[in-house]
């Protein structure tokens, strides 16, 4: 059997007890290592387990994933995501992989990002398509993103953005001379993302285009939800570019139509009250209906 564990957002605490259950009676466990992490790292994870990991990168699960499911036929292989096994990443090529090779698999869900982002107020009924923020580089700065955004927010609609992660890259250099080092791991934060949007609605105002949100829309900047020194920042675009969340993981959302308690709990978080005071809120009798 192969199991899809989900290990959850915090820390190693937040795995299910079925998970750990399972992960102590697997013959190998591996550790998908380039989608999402968990701070706390892998050594503390395999102390608390108990059970050596095997990191995953890319290339292994992409290219060699005979090696994950190697056996799997006749005893018990764990692959354990970050989050929930199927929130964001689905993972369905390895599924598909198992499933072909007359492999059977099951899924141990956790919480997700696509759900703990509810944390910050906004309800996630309200939520449009997610979006990927990738980092620009010199010659490579896509505006797709925006667009989505934009589309969402025509039907009043919230956008959760999930933040680009670069782990074993490569300078051109490196790979050019086939060098085998890699560059130190890459996070994109808040700021990151919104001084990348801030960019394009520059570029669209210069361009005269069509405006989906600009630097005065109310943004969440969200860091390390589910862990204990999680960030929740509320403000507008431009003042989130300012703002700094601390270390990773770092998701944000641009907002649609707010519903008056939506924009109460925002309250809660806010960068600077004043941005959000003068937003309409209803009598709290509302709440109740
Ligand atoms: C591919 S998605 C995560 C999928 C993961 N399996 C899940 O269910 O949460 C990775 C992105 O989600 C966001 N993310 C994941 N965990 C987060 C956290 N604890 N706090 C804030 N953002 C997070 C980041 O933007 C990160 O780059």
């Amino acid at each position: 059997m192969l199991y899809f564990i989900g290990l959850g957002l915090g820390d190693t605490k937040d795995i299910t007890v079925k998970g750990l259950e399972i992960i102590k009676q697997c013959s190998r466990v591996y550790l998908e290592a380039y989608t999402s992490i968990l701070t706390v790292g892998k050594e503390a994870l395999e102390e608390f387990y108990g059970r050596e990991l095997i990191l995953a990168d890319r290339d292994m699960v992409e290219q060699e994933a005979e090696e994950i499911l190697k056996g799997a036929d006749v005893s018990n292989v764990a692959f354990l995501v970050v989050g929930d096994p199927f929130g964001a990443t689905t993972h369905s090529d390895l599924v598909l992989r198992a499933v072909n090779a007359g492999i059977e698999y099951r899924v141990i869900h956790n919480a997700s990002i696509m759900n703990a982002v509810g944390c910050c107020g906004l309800q996630l009924y309200n939520f449009g398509e997610t979006v990927s923020i990738v980092f620009w580089t010199d010659t490579w700065r896509p505006e797709s993103f925006y667009d989505k955004i934009h589309r969402n927010r025509e039907n009043g609609l919230h956008t959760l953005c999930l933040l680009d992660i670069k782990v074993k890259e490569q300078s051109m250099e490196n790979l050019l001379r086939g060098r085998k080092i890699y560059e130190p791991p890459r996070y994109m934060s808040v700021s990151q993302a919104a001084e990348q949007l801030l960019e394009i609605v520059q570029n669209r105002r210069e361009r005269k285009e069509d405006l989906g949100f600009t630097e005065d829309t109310i943004c969440v900047g969200l860091a390390r939800v589910g862990a204990e020194d999680q960030a929740i920042r509320a403000g507008s675009l431009r003042q989130l570019a300012s703002c700094d969340l601390g270390g990773p993981l770092h998701s944000l959302i641009v907002t649609g139509h707010l519903h008056p308690l939506e924009l109460d709990m925002l309250r809660l978080s806010a960068v600077e009250p004043a941005t959000l005071q003068g937003l309409k809120t209803l009598d709290s009798s509302t709440y109740t209906s």
